[in-house]
This record gives C-alpha cells, structure tokens and sequence, in this order.
C-alpha cells in the first residue's frame, strides 16, 4: 500500500479518493468496521467522522485507523482534513497531527491544505477562498468550525503544543527547497501553494515522510510524485438499473443544484422527518418507484428555514431524523432494486453509506472536481460535498453511474 490515509469527514476522504484516483492509483475508500484485511488497491482511505467531534475521540478514532493501515503495510500515512481548514481553536487539526506525529517518529510534519482547482490556496501562510481570505469567505459563518482567522500559523499555533513554521511560496518554487525544509526550525510547517505545479512540487518533497497532513490535492501531488500515471488501474463500469437522487446538503451550491434538476421531486420536510415511521418510508419509496426518470427527494432548504427549524426542534434532533429518514429510505430502495444513488452533502452521505450497509467503495472516474463515482457490488454511488459540483451536477452524476 503506496498510500494509507484518513479523512476527517465522508465526503472529504471521498475527494481524497477521487484525487488519488485521478492521478492513477487503484483506490479504495473505507467508510464503516473495517476488515480484518485490505485488498491490494495502491491507495486506502478511510473515511472517519472527526472533524466535529470531541478531540480525545479524533485523536483516538484517526489513531486506530492508522494503525490499521499500518498494519496493512501503508508505507506513508495521509491525514485528510478540508482545503479550507475547518477547525476550531482545540482542534481537532493539530491534537490529531500531534497524536500521528508522535506514534509515527515524524520530526517535521507538512500542512498543505491547498485545493487550487477549487480555489483554495495559501500564500504568506494565509488561506484564501477565492480571490477572499478565509475570514472574509462563507467559511468564517460555518455552524461548527467558524473560520475566523486566515493566518493558518496563529490558527494551528492555538491548537498545538509543537512549534509552527512555514515554508513560502519562493523557498518552495527554489532549487533548494528540499534542504532549507530540513534545516526549519519547527516541527509543524505550514505550506504555501497556489497552484498545482506547487502541490507537485510539495509531493515530491514528502515522497519520504511517513505522514504529510492537508486538503486533497496533496494526494494527488503525492501520487504523481510516486509515478502514479503509469500503473494499472480498476476497470470502471457503469450500471443503467433505477436510479435516486437525494439532497440533505443546504449549501448554496446544492440548493443551485437542486433548482436546475429538471426530473420530478419531492420535498421531504422536516415534520415528516421527524414523525417517519415504516408506512412513510414505504410510501416514500413506492413515489420514487412510480416515477419515469430518476426522482430528487430534498429536505434541502435555505438557511433561514433551516435556522427556524433548528430552533423549533433542536439542531440535533432535525439533523437526526432528516439523516435517518433518507438511510432507511436508501435501504428500502435497494430491496426494490435501485441501483445507482446520488447523495448531497457531508451527513447525509455518511447517513445513506451506512443505511446501505457499504463498508468499502472502489473508487471510479470523476463527476466533479472533489466527487468521485463509486462502485460497491452491484450499486454505482456519487456523494457529494455541499459545496462541490456544478449546476448541472445531478445529471452529470447519473451520466457517470451509468457509464455514460
Ligand atoms: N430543511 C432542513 N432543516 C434543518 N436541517 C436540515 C434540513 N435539510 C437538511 N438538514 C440537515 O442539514 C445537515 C446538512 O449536512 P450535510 O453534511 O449533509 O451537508 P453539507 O454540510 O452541505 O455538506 P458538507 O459537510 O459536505 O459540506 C444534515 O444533517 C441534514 O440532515
Ligand atoms: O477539502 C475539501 O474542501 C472537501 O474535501 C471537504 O472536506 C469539504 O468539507
């Protein structure tokens, strides 16, 4: 195994996949128990629940996971976290890469969470969004990890006990960059990158560490930098059975999404969430059943419907039932014989993976920059980030599953 990673979110380690994958790594995505053994993809990523989460539990959870992939012969590990940083003053970035750092012997970890193709860069040791800083991006209003501080040194510096450098861009794009990495005076190091020749260019530099930490475009430039193109890759085949699309994800881009699907819908409201109980689910699933083309069932709304709902029912309880709601529908979908499903955003992803009872996905061609199709058995599955896809996204992904 050239590369074993984690993810600290489903999606996030989805993107990993399709980046690693991409660059020509046969690749396998993790997502629930894992087994007793790997099978022999180059690449494993196992997608973990992390980033939100208390920090003792990521530091145990990313952990075990890497002992695992040890275990399996990973040669180099690959912490997975998002291009723009999400995480809060405790954590749980530096707390993990700490833990990784310490049972690995790594003297000097990297931090690339560079992702140009999505507009994610770092330049001066600040992310930036665009042509945005961070602080000034959506990201610094985000629920959980409010990104409120663009200076990813003073950002990881606050979560970590080790010393925080930085490698700048012109050391980077220098002859020398490799010994002036070796003689820096810190064991964390914040890397610049604003475009891909850059995250080539850091691939090569951490071809030998046992752990580099970052976005997923490090994954490609670590694959590339291992001759990647060259190798075999799995044989991706579409199936054209029955197909759902369901959206959880509230995101602007996924309302965007939703909005241009010209194929029937449903609304799945938050009431009818809340109180789902077998007979709905069935009723549910004979809708989808009944319809022509590929149905869109959404409990997407926007953010003020969100909030009203939120602080009617509890965050947590519309956010529980709305997840459970589209899992089992998933699961009774699939006695019925669908066959390719099409999920938005983070949660519900993960929510729908296990309602399906995957544990490991091989990892196809790409629907989008971040998105990638993935095979488990006989089921053709795309999950997607809230923020990731274009407009016409929902079609382009069926295309994909079909192997079109
Ligand atoms: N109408 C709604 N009201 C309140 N909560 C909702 C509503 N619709 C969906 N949700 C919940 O919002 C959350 C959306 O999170 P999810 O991770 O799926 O999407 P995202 O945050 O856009 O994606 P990502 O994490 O990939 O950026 C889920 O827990 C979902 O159940
Ligand atoms: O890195 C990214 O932007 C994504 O993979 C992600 O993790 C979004 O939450």
């Amino acid at each position: 195994m050239l590369i074993g990673a984690i993810g600290d979110d489903f999606t996030g380690s989805a993107d990993l996949a399709n980046m690693i994958a991409q660059a020509g790594l046969a690749t396998r995505l993790y997502a629930g128990p894992l087994p007793a053994s790997a099978t022999d993809e180059a690449a494993a990523i196992v997608a973990l629940k992390t980033r939100s989460v208390p920090v003792a539990e990521a530091v145990a959870a990313s952990r075990a996971a890497v002992d695992w992939l040890l275990k399996q012969g990973a040669e180099r590990i690959l912490f997975k976290y998002c291009s723009t940083f999400d995480s809060t003053p405790e954590g749980n970035i530096g707390p993990v890469a700490e833990a990784l750092a310490d049972d690995l012997g790594a003297d000097r970890v990297l931090f690339v969470p560079s992702f140009p193709t999505t507009g994610r860069t770092v330049y001066q040791g600040h992310l930036f969004v665009g042509d945005r800083l961070l602080s000034e991006s959506p990201l610094a209003q985000h629920p959980l990890t409010p990104m409120t501080d663009p200076d990813l040194r003073r950002w990881l510096a606050r979560q970590t006990s080790q010393t925080v450098g930085h490698l700048p861009l012109a050391v980077l794009r220098a002859e020398n960059a490799a010994a002036a990495l070796a003689e820096a005076d810190a064991r964390f190091i914040i890397a610049d990158a604003i475009d891909d020749g850059d995250i080539d260019r850091l691939g090569r530099l951490v071809l030998d560490a046992r752990l580099v930490t970052g976005g997923s475009a490090i994954g490609s430039g670590l694959a590339r930098a291992l001759g990647a193109e060259g190798m075999a890759r799995g044989r991706w085949t579409g199936v054209d059975g029955r197909a759902v699309l369901m959206a959880g994800s509230c995101s602007a881009a996924t309302l965007g999404q939703i909005a241009a699907y010209d194929g029937p819908q449903r609304r799945l409201s938050v009431i009818e969430a809340l109180s789902a109980d077998d007979t709905f689910i069935e009723t549910l699933a004979a809708w989808v059943l009944q319809q022509d083309r590929p149905p869109l069932i959404a409990a997407s709304s926007p953010a003020d419907e969100v909030t009203a709902a939120q602080e009617t029912y509890g965050r947590e309880r519309v956010a529980t039932a709305i997840e459970n709601t589209f899992a089992r529908l998933a699961a009774a979908l699939r006695q019925h014989g669908v066959l390719r499903f099409v999920v938005a955003g983070g949660e519900t992803s993960g929510a729908v993976a296990t309602g399906l009872g995957i544990t490991s996905f091989e990892v196809g061609p790409q629907i989008a920059p971040g998105v990638p199709a993935l095979t488990a058995g006989p089921l053709r599955v795309a999950l997607k980030s809230g923020n990731f896809g274009g407009r016409d996204f929902f079609h382009r992904a069926l295309e994909v599953l079909e192997g079109r």
